[in-house]
């Protein structure tokens, strides 16, 4: 024998498997924790980042270290070392992290070898004072907008060990007078080099900005008909109750189903039934108000929040709708025969919270169904 069809929303609910909107089903809709190719897409775009930059912070730093080379003259292999660093290592570091399990993590550690080399031409510059601070500014800001503190310490400790190296390996004595030269090569760093980072700074926080308003949209969405969720519109239902209350505006709750629905999946298909699921969501939001909030609140069922409505002008709105949904059932196939339910209640201090405003309007849509179907119930008039 079947089992008898539910008669009430909260009955309907209980009638559903419980997974109907669980935590694996959202999980799906989203995917699962990213794959490691994620991962990696994701290290490449920083890899990628840190190249461009490295490439300009280098090219333009050469100039610096070269200029208290000129001043406090060196031997070939120190030139052929700073070439090497300045315009041939932003290249090696970019394909090194590339071709890396985890490209993210491997240009960090680029990023590190950046800062032993800057503690490095600091020794190689006998501590010439206005380069020295060019260079170990620098390096810093890149690696606290990297990677935060514990990225900029690292780099600290790396340019100490640089140095160390220096100091082993050269003749080091300390002359921090820089000459007018070495100060005017330093200019271009100072002027260029910020401006480069906070553009790509600014670049990324936009791109994370449009991705994060995205990903809110898609998690206030229903994924078929592009409606308010019911979980998101249930909290605007909230919030419209204690405006109603606060502020004694006069709001409705239109609460619609679609008539024998399940007959149109068993006869046609679900490809159908989604299909007039979408067309009927066009239909509310072309026959509704611009800020009337619509939600799906499950299956075949459609809520709207009408804010600062009357009930009788609400009436109207909600009348309207149903005609338009029978003028479809003979004009064309954009609902298949549908007809919808309605039930239709005002916002009234004695409530007791939004669920009772819910609760009514559920009532009132039952007894539209009653009624025969195909018609508008209002309540509390
Ligand atoms: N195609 C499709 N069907 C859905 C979706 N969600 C729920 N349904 C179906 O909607 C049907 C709802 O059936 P019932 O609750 O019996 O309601 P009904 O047939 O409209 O009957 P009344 O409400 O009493 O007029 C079920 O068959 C569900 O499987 C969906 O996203 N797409």
């Amino acid at each position: 024998m079947p089992s008898p069809k539910p008669r009430s929303r909260s009955e309907k609910s209980r009638a559903r498997p419980a997974s109907f909107f669980s935590f694996k089903r959202a999980q799906r809709a989203f995917g699962d924790s990213p794959s490691p190719e994620e991962l990696i897409g994701k290290g490449v775009r920083f890899v990628k980042r840190i190249y461009a930059l490295r490439v300009i912070g280098l090219s333009i730093g050469f100039f610096c270290v070269a200029a208290a080379f000129l001043q406090n003259p060196v031997g070939w292999p120190l030139w052929a070392l700073l070439i090497f660093h300045g315009y041939i290592w932003p290249h090696v570091a970019y394909r090194v992290a590339l071709s890396s399990k985890i490209p993210y993590r491997t240009e960090r550690m680029n990023l590190v070898a950046d800062t032993g080399f800057g503690g490095f031409w600091i020794i190689a510059m006998h501590g010439s004072l206005v380069p020295s601070a060019v260079i170990l500014a620098m390096l810093s800001m890149d690696n606290i907008a990297a990677g935060g503190t514990r990225l900029f310490l690292r780099g600290l400790l790396g340019s100490v060990f640089g140095a160390l190296i220096g100091l082993l390996l050269l003749d080091f004595r300390f002359a921090p007078e820089a000459d007018l030269y070495t100060v005017v090569a330093c200019l271009p760093m100072l002027a260029l080099y910020p401006l480069a980072l906070g553009k790509s700074t600014y670049d990324m926080s936009k791109k994370l900005a449009e991705r994060s308003r995205e990903f809110e949209t898609v998690s206030q969405r229903d994924g078929l008909t592009g409606l308010l969720n019911r979980r998101y519109w249930e909290s605007l239902l909230i919030e419209e109750f204690d405006a109603c209350h606060e502020k004694k505006r006069s709001s409705c709750l239109l609460l619609l189903d679609i008539d024998h629905f399940k007959n149109i999946n068993d006869t046609h298909g679900h490809l159908v039934g989604d299909e007039v699921l979408k067309n009927f969501s066009q239909l509310l939001k072309e026959n509704l108000r611009t800020d009337d909030l619509i939600g799906r609140y499950g299956g075949e069922e459609f809520v709207v929040i009408l804010q600062d409505i009357s009930l009788r002008e609400a009436e109207t709105l909600a009348a309207r709708l149903i005609e338009q949904v029978r003028q479809h059932r003979s004009s064309d196939n954009m609902l298949w025969g549908c007809t919808i339910s309605a039930g239709l209640v005002s916002f009234h201090s004695d409530m007791e919270a939004h669920y009772s405003w819910l609760q009514r309007a559920d009532h009132a849509m039952y007894q539209a169904k009653d009624r025969g179907r195909d018609c508008l119930v209002v309540e509390g008039r």
